[in-house]
């Protein structure tokens, strides 16, 4: 038995999980896959390269193919057979996109357009006087009443079903007639069957509404069901196992205690589901949102390891994402999926034009969710929670995943107080922290200092800001040491590759234009980017690279077929490449959870990485192009400042550094321009892009640290034995000793 089927997990996903060398659980997993198996709400905080793809990917998969072969099998779920002797609502009898609690006593509809209805597991017949309280719990439109079994689930728009809606209409055979008042939120709604009469009436708040309806001498003979029918909406039932609000008229009794020869058992759903609550094709059980296309990509990816060995594969994901064609997206929705996984803006086309429907959705995760919600997506996030049922057509309660190794930002915590329900947290490390395997350093470039920018001959072309500038060696102003500090870092950046041997390095920076430029330079170095002895090799992913162009790119540097990754911080997060040894930052980010997220590209499972920084000691003037620039940076020469109407900043990375310090709550060690490393500062010799070399146990070494420390214990404990010895016996025990 593998250790991840130790924890719960199928078999068959222990087997491809070990295939791919996890032979333990990350400390994450260890603690998130048992919570998620079990039902829960769960936010991750774990510090990157630790696991939390799978921590949350394994029990879904799990969860959406056990569900499959439940359905394959034609069996609801496991919670309907222990309450089906009570009086419930039913979980077959009821419309695809209504869900009820696994108390049946609750349903709900998420669905906008159109109405889902229900009806309970037991109805009455013959005679007698009945009673049953429904309660509005959520605002939107709901009808309740009662309904024989031919009625359809749409109470009242045939001759079989009497309801009563909240806009103060009762409806049978679709006419619909003004009857007592409108009800809504919060509001009790009697319902009251008199078999002897032939009448059925209804009650607010307990006070009676008077008739509604005479039974047709046809239906005289029929069981009745308590009936429910929902347009986005949610009501709670009590069928008389719980003391009512409004007790009813003395003559009428509670329906759950009719005599057993006046109850008629709900037939639909003794043989499996009704067909209108059939399987939904386009309906996933899972929707994954991720910040980017190549996070997106590779949760996917993964997805498709983990299910590896599933009996025929059975579970059907798809990526959803700009730059695949939509037409595809669309036919592999309407083929039938189980997972989803995509970024925000695609995800929302698809839904709102109809393709994808969140009716089934049982698991709504949110990867890097305080990226999603730095993004601005805060609003589309809480409008597809909106959309999903609570309660799962099964009867279960939907699953909210939330992850990141920045988690604990305010509107996180905002977002979970407002969406997830009894969340647990997974929070190994407290505040955000960085992993052990990440070694990480800043560089000062201090252009008073060093001033080797004066003369140099070649250097990475500048961002331009400084081209109105009178910029020149000698001239000191703040102009021309920002204009110095950017020919600089083209050096150091230079400089760190060689010093460190780099073969293999990701490289950010601020902004997609640096990128360009960088890419531009370092290949000049190198030899041209045609050429195959190119020494800095590299290409870019930013924004502005199309899609296929960002793929490609990406995966030629994950084949190694290029030394160096030039990006933006559309790559700071998740993106996993195995064994990446080390990480530049040409430029601090000024989102401290960003660095974080950066220097979290090495270090990952277990291998160790150097992230450098380069910080400037001057300020920097760059282009900062928001919402005001017509053009979004693109030819935009604007270089005023932008309390002036302009496109620039002031960067103040002195500032950065020292906030990421405070909330990371260390000192970050600084390197000489030279940009060596002492090793010693660390823990001895490591190979970046490695695992920490195992010299066997290190506990000689350990030995030989806390041989005086032993040695001073060892004689206090004698001296406090003396003393005890001393006080209880007196001194002849001592001097006898
Ligand atoms: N149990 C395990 N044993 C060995 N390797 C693992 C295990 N779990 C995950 N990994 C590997 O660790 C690496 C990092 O995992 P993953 O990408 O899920 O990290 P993460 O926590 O999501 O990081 P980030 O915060 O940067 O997104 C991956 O290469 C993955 O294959």
């Amino acid at each position: 038995m593998t250790a991840f089927e130790e924890m719960g997990v199928l078999p068959e996903i222990g087997k491809a999980v070990e295939e791919m060398d996890w032979m333990l659980p990350t400390d994450v997993q260890a603690e998130a896959i048992p919570l998620i198996l079990g039902g829960g709400d769960v936010l991750m905080a774990a510090e990157t390269g630790s696991g939390k793809t799978g921590a949350f990917c394994l029990p879904i998969i799990q969860i959406v193919w056990e569900t499959l072969k439940d359905l394959e099998a034609g069996k609801g779920s496991k919670i309907i057979a222990q309450i089906s002797p009570h009086w419930t609502l039913s979980f077959f009898d009821r419309g695809s996109a209504l869900a009820v609690t696994p108390d049946g006593l609750r349903c709900q509809s998420r669905e906008q357009k159109e109405w889902h209805g229900c009806r309970a597991t037991k109805g009455v017949q013959g005679k007698g006087r009945y009673y049953y309280e429904a309660t509005v719990t959520d605002e939107g439109l709901c009808r309740v009443g009662w309904s024989t079994q031919q009625a359809q689930l749409d109470l009242g728009t045939d001759r079989f079903g009497f309801g009563f809606g909240g806009t103060g209409k009762k409806s049978n055979n679709k006419q619909f007639d003004n009857y007592g008042e409108a009800f809504g939120m919060h509001d009790v709604i009697g319902c009251y069957l008199d078999l002897d009469s032939g009448e059925i009436k209804f009650s607010k708040n307990g006070v009676d509404l008077g008739k509604a309806f005479t039974i047709p001498q046809q239906l005289k003979s029929s069981a009745f069901y308590p009936a429910v029918v929902l347009k986005n909406a949610e009501m709670s039932f009590n069928f008389g196992a719980q003391p009512f609000k409004y007790n009813p008229a003395s003559s009428y009794i509670a329906v759950c205690e009719a005599s057993k020869e006046n109850v008629k058992q709900n037939d639909v759903g003794s043989g499996g589901m009704s067909s209108q609550s059939k399987y939904v094709r386009n309906a996933p059980q899972a929707i994954i949102i991720e910040p980017s296309r190549e996070l997106a990509e590779q949760t996917y990816n993964q997805i498709l390891k983990f299910k590896k060995y599933l009996e025929n594969s059975a579970v059907r994901e798809l990526l959803v994402i700009g730059g695949i064609n939509v037409k595809d997206q669309i036919s592999a929705l309407n083929a039938g999926v189980d997972i989803v996984v995509g970024t925000p803006g695609r995800m929302e086309d698809l839904i709102s034009a109809g393709h994808l429907s969140l009716t089934q959705c049982r698991f709504f995760v949110l990867d890097e969710a305080d990226g999603l919600l730095k993004q601005g997506y805060t609003e589309l996030i809480d409008r597809l929670h909106r959309q999903i049922p609570k309660i799962t057509s099964d009867g279960r309660r939907l699953q909210m995943i939330v992850c990141s190794a920045t988690l604990h930002a305010f509107e996180v915590k905002k977002m979970a107080e407002r969406l997830m329900h009894f969340p647990t947290w997974v929070d190994l490390k407290g505040e955000d922290a960085v992993p052990e395997t990440v070694h990480h350093v800043v560089v000062m470039v201090d252009p008073q200092k060093d001033t080797s920018w004066h003369s140099l001959r070649r250097h990475v072309q500048t961002d331009g800001v400084h081209a109105k500038d009178n910029v020149r060696p000698g001239n000191n102003t703040a102009e021309t040491l920002s204009e110095a500090v950017k020919m600089l870092k083209g050096e150091y950046c230079v400089r760190a590759i060689n010093e460190h041997k780099m073969d293999r390095a990701i490289i950010f920076c601020r902004t997609k234009l640096d990128c360009d430029n960088l890419e531009k330079y370092l290949n000049q170095v190198g030899g041209g980017s045609r050429s195959h002895n190119n020494t800095y090799s590299c290409v870019c992913l930013h924004g502005d690279r199309k899609p296929p162009e960002r793929k490609a790119n990406l995966e030629r540097f994950k084949k190694q077929e290029v030394k160096f990754l030039i990006c933006t911080d559309v790559a700071a997060r998740g993106l996993d490449i195995t064994g990446l040894p080390f990480m530049i930052n040409i430029t601090l980010p000024d989102e401290k959870s960003n660095y974080v997220h950066r220097i979290g590209r090495v270090g990952r499972a277990e291998r160790m990485g150097l992230a450098i920084s380069l910080v400037s000691s001057v300020p920097e003037k760059v282009w900062y192009h928001g919402e005001w620039c017509s053009s979004r940076g693109r030819n935009c020469w604007n270089t005023r400042l932008t309390d002036v109407g302009g496109c620039c900043i002031w960067y103040d990375e002195p500032r950065f550094l020292a906030e990421i310090e405070d909330h990371l709550n260390v000192t970050i060690q600084q390197v000489e321009p030279d940009i060596k490393v002492p090793m010693d500062e660390f823990d001895g010799k490591v190979i970046y892009g490695q695992k920490r070399l195992q010299t066997g146990s290190g506990y000689e070494n350990h030995v030989t640290q806390m041989a005086p420390a032993v040695h001073e214990l060892s004689q206090l404990e004698s001296k406090a034995q003396l003393l005890y010895l001393k006080r209880h016996f007196g001194k002849d025990i001592c001097n006898r000793n």
